[in-house]
């Protein structure tokens, strides 16, 4: 996340790091979303068939061991049928990973909410972007989980043509593109949490894309997978 602030530990409890294994250590790839406990909500880019992955949960600082934290492998991973790595303007990116063995709930891991069918946020509606992505362009990782406050662009606003343009589906949800905040590599697969009227916060968006401007380019907000578009998906494959 660029130009994001150090979340308080914790705070954001369904935010999961997936890790792939290389030359005998585990690296950060991608952000997740904790939706059952033993299913986890992930970007459909993020997976890469040739790799061994684990999901690790309650976690805050990626350097350091937390009490509370648990690494858990994959039983299998489900990446929407539609998805198509060349045409990722096309959406579906998304994908779901089964956990082997379900996560016993805490104060550091609880499950997201996922939005009624077909939500749709109003344009600049508050939502925040969680990830441990890289802080700028071209930059290192974070260490501490990161937060930015997004508000959304809305489908008329994201589609304009100095915007995204005809780039954005409808199963898209658009947020940022002030040129100061944004999502950047590392956050894909990671929510934005959104309030509702009651005061409960969801998961509307899967980190999809950026542009590759910059991943906090003037009027190209980061894109994400729009989870009320999928909500049948979901249940069908949980
Ligand atoms: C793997 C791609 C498909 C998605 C990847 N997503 C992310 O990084 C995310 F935003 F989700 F955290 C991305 O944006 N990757 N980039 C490599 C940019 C990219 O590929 N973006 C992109 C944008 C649009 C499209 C389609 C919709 C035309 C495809 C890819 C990041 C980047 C940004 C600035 C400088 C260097 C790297």
């Amino acid at each position: 996340v660029v130009n994001g602030e150090d979340a308080i530990p914790h705070s954001w409890p369904w935010q999961i790091s997936l890790q792939y294994e290389k030359d005998g250590e585990w690296r950060h790839t991608c952000g997740g979303s904790l939706i059952a406990a033993n299913w986890v909500m992930t970007a459909a880019h993020c997976i890469n068939t040739k790799l061994s992955y684990r999901v690790f949960v309650g976690k805050y600082n990626l350097v350091e061991e937390e009490a509370g934290s648990k690494a858990i492998l994959p039983e299998k991973i489900i990446v929407h049928r539609q998805w198509n790595p060349i045409l990722v303007a096309l959406g579906n990116d998304i994908a779901m990973i089964k956990l082997s063995e379900p996560v016993t709930l805490s104060d550091h891991v609880q499950l997201a909410c996922i939005p009624p069918a077909e939500t749709l946020l109003p344009n600049l509606y508050p939502c925040y972007i969680t990830g441990w992505g890289r802080i700028y362009t071209g930059g290192p990782i974070a260490d501490k989980l990161q937060q930015a406050l997004m508000p959304v662009a809305d489908h008329e606003t994201c589609t304009q043509n100095d915007w995204w343009g005809v780039a954005i589906r409808a199963s898209m949800v658009c947020a940022g593109g002030d040129g100061i905040v944004g999502g950047c590599n590392g956050d894909s697969g990671g929510p934005l949490n959104c309030k509702n009227a009651d005061g409960t916060w969801e998961v509307h968006g899967i980190a999809s894309f950026v542009s590759g401007l910059g991943c906090n380019y003037i009027r190209k907000p980061t894109v994400f997978t729009r989870v009320s578009a999928f909500n049948e998906w979901i249940d069908e494959v949980r």
